[in-house]
């Protein structure tokens, strides 16, 4: 059974926006899911339905076989939520912010655990610091301390890193690596491609409302991504000779570098042909290397094949 299951639901907001048009989704136990998307497509909406702090207009939900509506207390007992936006009471000191988020699970004062948590974040030392004095990376930790303080078997991050340096980008990811080696099942939202690509086992793509795709982070960068062959030349070319000509092949570099955009999967490549032709030509090769487009590459080509397609 999947640990969060979401089938058909759709979202009208009052006013009549639909953030959602029928999204399903299914997450396994103990696997990092990205929801990947520009502003606006439904992400945050998405996660708050599944945390049961917005009423879907149609459609189920279940966490842990749990329905999100008829089974509320039993589901959200199971999620801890990381927002967007760092929603802290200022004056309160970090161990008692978290003590209460607890707390208000209806759970048992837990000291050990709690300490535990704040040591993983890294806050032990500021436990008896108010909210107020700590920095912009500190108060997102916390955001999480909380989140966790009911031990929830899946974890939500909005955007948890939007906003933030590169080294609190990485302790971020650090953190994430951490929980899930602990067996927490993970699902985070976020514009940037480079944290989908350095720590997620899946990918989903969501834009308008509706999820363009979900599929593992390797498959999808192998069967989406294109490859570049790299010829790094002896002699600068002024032009492409004829009988390289049509055949997807750019110079670059002031014609020192000869570039050859092939799909990976193909079954020829086209490669032993070029190399051939290049040595009949009499062109000297000084290197070759090969480069496979990013993450980033495939979702702007994928979010505005969309946007087309509406
Ligand atoms: N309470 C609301 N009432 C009306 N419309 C809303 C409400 N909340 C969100 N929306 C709209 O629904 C759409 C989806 O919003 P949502 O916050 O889910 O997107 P998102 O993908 O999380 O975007 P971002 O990356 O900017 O956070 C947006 O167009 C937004 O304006």
């Amino acid at each position: 059974m999947p640990m969060v299951e979401v089938a058909q639901v759709t979202k009208k907001y009052d006013g009549g926006f639909e953030a959602l048009k029928g999204v399903d989704l299914a997450i396994e136990e103990g696997e990092i899911l990205a929801l990947l998307g520009p502003n606006g497509a439904g992400k945050t909406t998405l996660i708050s339905i599944i945390c049961g702090l917005v009423t879907p207009s149609g459609g189920d939900i279940r966490v842990g076989g749990h329905d999100v509506i008829t089974g509320y207390r039993e589901s959200r007992r199971l999620v801890g939520l990381v927002p967007q936006e760092i929603n802290l009471e200022p004056f309160e000191k970090v161990l008692n912010t978290v003590r209460f988020s607890r707390g208000l699970f209806g759970l048992k004062r837990d000291d050990a655990l709690i300490e535990d948590v704040l040591r993983r974040l890294s806050l032990w030392d500021k436990r008896n610091t108010p909210i107020r004095e700590l920095s912009g990376g500190m108060k997102r930790r916390v955001l999480i301390a909380k989140a966790l303080s009911h031990e929830p078997r899946v974890l939500f991050l909005d955007e948890p890193t939007a906003g933030v340096d590169v080294e609190l980008r990485r302790d971020m990811w650090e953190i994430v690596a951490d929980l899930k080696a602990r067996g927490t099942t993970i699902i985070l939202t976020t514009h940037y491609i480079e944290e989908a690509e350095a720590i997620a086992d899946r990918i989903g793509v969501i834009n308008h409302g509706r999820i363009l795709l979900v599929e593992e982070k390797q498959s999808l960068m192998t069967r989406l991504g294109r490859k570049e062959l790299r010829i790094s030349l002896d002699a600068p070319l002024s032009a492409l000779p004829a009988v390289l000509q049509g055949r997807g092949l750019e110079l670059e570099e002031d014609g020192h570098m000869l570039v050859h955009s092939y799909d990976s999967t193909a079954e020829r490549s086209g490669i032993a042909r070029l190399m051939a032709d290049l040595a009949a030509e009499g062109i000297a090769v000084r290197d070759v290397s090969t480069r496979q487009s990013s993450l980033e590459e495939i979702f702007v080509s994928m979010v505005h094949g969309s946007e087309d397609a509406a």
